[in-house]
């Protein structure tokens, strides 16, 4: 559990910016950015493709630094990675010789937990996705859905304050999607954990999150916080939902006023 005070953010961005150079040439990819995320927030980063969505998401889990500006993590200024915020990918990343409890124990191995409680606290995890059947299995042998709820417990299983994931389920069909967007709400709400997310899917966005950010590119900036005030779990077909969707969409001009369809039956 967090030791983050109540009313502290637990990740600040002051100014952030982020420059890459490569032979005499140098982009700057990301400019300005400035948030704070409070303790048990979901915040989502939606933008275009290249807008540095990926590149905010490592600065912030300190596996690159910024080239201006200032970062937090808990009042601390981020210079490396820690095991306090952890990154999930797409793809999951798990050893395929190992089973899915080896898998998940061996990402307790720096906790210096005796053989027993490292086991015990695997379990916990791999029972918390509902995976306790598959416990002795090979990740060959799971669906994708099957092989991000393995990747889902790993990165709890450390307990972190913070997971970044970057489009966790953009590989994975609807129904699956629906399924883990389900179970990752049940188990942020009963963990606690603060959540970043990095997606394309809008829908995703406005049902898992607090707060959508918005990004513009060249250079990356946060255009638009958006507050998402519906009480969770969310209903998809609801029209509040839909009014979020559309404003989302509004921001992206992806929205058509269409004329009124007259039906003569
Ligand atoms: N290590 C790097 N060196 C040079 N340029 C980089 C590096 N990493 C990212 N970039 C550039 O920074 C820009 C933003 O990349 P980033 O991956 O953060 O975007 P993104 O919004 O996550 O894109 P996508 O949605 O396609 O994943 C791109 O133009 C990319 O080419």
């Amino acid at each position: 559990m967090s030791v983050t005070a109540e009313n502290n953010p637990l990740v600040e961005l002051k100014g952030v910016e982020k420059e890459f150079s490569k032979q005499g040439d140098s982009k700057k990819v990301l400019s300005g950015i400035d948030f704070d995320i409070r303790k048990g927030e979901v915040v989502s980063i939606l933008g275009q493709s290249g807008c540095g969505k990926s590149t905010l998401l490592n600065l912030i889990g300190g596996f690159d630094s910024p080239t201006g500006g200032e970062l937090f993590f808990d009042g601390k200024q981020v210079t490396k990675p820690s095991r306090r915020a952890i990154m999930l990918f797409q793809y999951y990343a798990l050893l395929p010789w190992r089973t899915v409890l080896k898998n998940v124990e061996l990402a307790l191995e720096p906790e210096g937990l005796s053989k027993e409680e490292s086991r015990e606290r695997a379990i916990r995890y791999i029972k918390l996705v509902g995976l306790e059947k598959s416990m002795d299995q090979f990740p060959s042998e799971l669906s994708g859905g099957m092989q991000q709820r393995v990747a889902i417990a790993r990165a709890l299983s450390i307990r972190p304050e913070l997971i970044l994931m970057d489009e966790p389920f953009a590989a994975l069909d609807t129904f699956n999607r629906y399924y883990l967007q389900d179970e990752l709400l049940r188990i942020q709400q009963q963990e606690g954990t603060n959540i970043i997310l990095v997606t394309h899917d809008i829908d995703e966005a406005v049902y898992l999150s607090d707060r959508v950010f918005i990004m513009d590119a060249n250079p990356g900036t946060v255009r638009k916080k958006i507050t998402v005030k519906l009480p969770k779990p969310r209903d998809r077909a609801h029209s509040d939902f839909q009014y979020y969707r559309k404003w989302i969409l509004d921001e992206f001009n992806f929205s058509y006023t269409q004329d009124q369809l007259d039906f003569n039956i």
